[in-house]
């Protein structure tokens, strides 16, 4: 029998580190999900400690700072958490000569290319969010050198607060007003912690599984608008009323922070190094919609 196997995930409250939670793991391994009181991302001192104690065989990192907005008001909390845990991360691990597989963002590039980036495209954040999380890979790639950055972007699923979960809630209005002119890649994150499920198996049993950056999102690409007017598409396909959902544009929208008018990323190097090849988003849509419903049935009056 396989000796047992203790992976930290950090984030185990977020979107994808509940499903991380929820994947099929081999039976000798154990998942160690610290919660905030727990571990506080914040605190590259307690990363440190904690993952120096820990016993560990893998860090799995898709905890971070993800308010894009408030972010811009708030650098040092974003850069603690986004930047210097993950530096802390991969000290510890390259110490402990163990694997980090850290998640990251499409927000890290700016947005001008037309096509789909690539893992090797130049990156320049546009918004504090972008930056923090592209100073996270920076440290992570120079602290351990068995790392693997997946890349993804615009995630969903049924917990938490998402773009989906945002236009069900305001769903009661007559019309919805969306930006067509921003284009990404909607991902969901379950099919995003299966990806991190096989790269990190893949990286504690063999020390020659591939390393370094990867993108991992749904396949196709669409905009917000195109992504609201999906998610309403197959609402009233299951027989729920609807708001009209008007396209608009970035400056009809004003935020915050700056986003990318494109940051659609081409997944061939995951697919050829590990033969992972993503689902359509709009499948993937279809689930999460479907979990929502099945939530809200048990939650009304009978
Ligand atoms: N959401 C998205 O659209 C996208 C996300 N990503 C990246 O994917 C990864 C996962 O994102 P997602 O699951 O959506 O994120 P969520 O916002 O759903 O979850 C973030 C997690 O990080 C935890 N966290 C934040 N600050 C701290 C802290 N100071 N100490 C301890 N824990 C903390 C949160 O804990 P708590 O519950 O206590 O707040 C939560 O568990 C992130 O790295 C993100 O940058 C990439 C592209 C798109
Ligand atoms: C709610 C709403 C948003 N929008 C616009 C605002 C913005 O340009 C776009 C997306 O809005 P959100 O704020 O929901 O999404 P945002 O926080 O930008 O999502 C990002 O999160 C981080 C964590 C990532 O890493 C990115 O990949 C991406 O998923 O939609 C509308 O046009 N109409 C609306 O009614």
């Amino acid at each position: 029998m396989a000796g047992r196997l203790r992976i930290l995930v950090t984030g185990g409250t977020g979107q994808v580190g509940t499903e991380l939670a929820r994947q099929a793991w081999p039976d000798h391994v154990e998942l160690i999900l610290p919660n905030r009181q727990e571990l506080d991302l914040a605190s590259s001192e307690a990363v440190r400690a904690y993952v120096m104690a820990g016993r560990f065989d893998a860090v799995i990192n898709p905890g971070a700072y993800t308010a894009v907005d408030k972010a811009e008001a708030d650098c040092t909390t974003a850069f603690a958490v986004n930047a210097m845990a993950a530096a802390a991360l991969a000290d510890a691990t390259r110490e402990l000569n163990i694997p980090l597989v850290h998640v990251s963002t499409d927000y890290v590039f700016n947005g001008s290319k037309s096509e789909g980036y690539q893992e090797d495209d130049p990156i320049n954040p546009i918004n504090v969010y972008g930056a923090s999380k592209a100073a996270g890979e920076h440290a992570v790639r120079l602290g351990n050198p068995r790392h693997v950055i997946l890349r993804t972007a615009w995630v969903f699923s049924p917990h938490g607060s998402n773009f989906v979960t945002t236009m069900l809630r305001l769903a009661d209005r007559p019309e919805l007003r969306v930006v067509s002119d921003q284009k990404g890649c909607p991902t969901a994150a379950s099919d995003i912690a299966e990806a991190l499920r096989i790269i990190a198996m893949r990286l504690i049993e063999d020390r020659d599984a591939p390393v370094g950056t990867f993108h991992f999102v749904n396949a196709g690409d669409t905009t917000w608008f195109g992504l609201a007017s999906e998610i309403f598409r197959q609402e009233r396909e299951a027989g729920s009323s609807v708001p009209e959902v008007i396209a608009i544009s970035t400056t009809d929208y004003p935020t915050p922070a700056r986003r990318p008018a494109n940051s659609v990323l081409s997944v061939a190097r995951l697919v050829d190094q590990y033969g992972i090849s993503p689902r359509p988003w709009q499948l993937a849509l279809k689930d999460t919609l479907a979990a929502l419903r099945n939530e809200r049935s048990k939650g009304a009056p009978s």
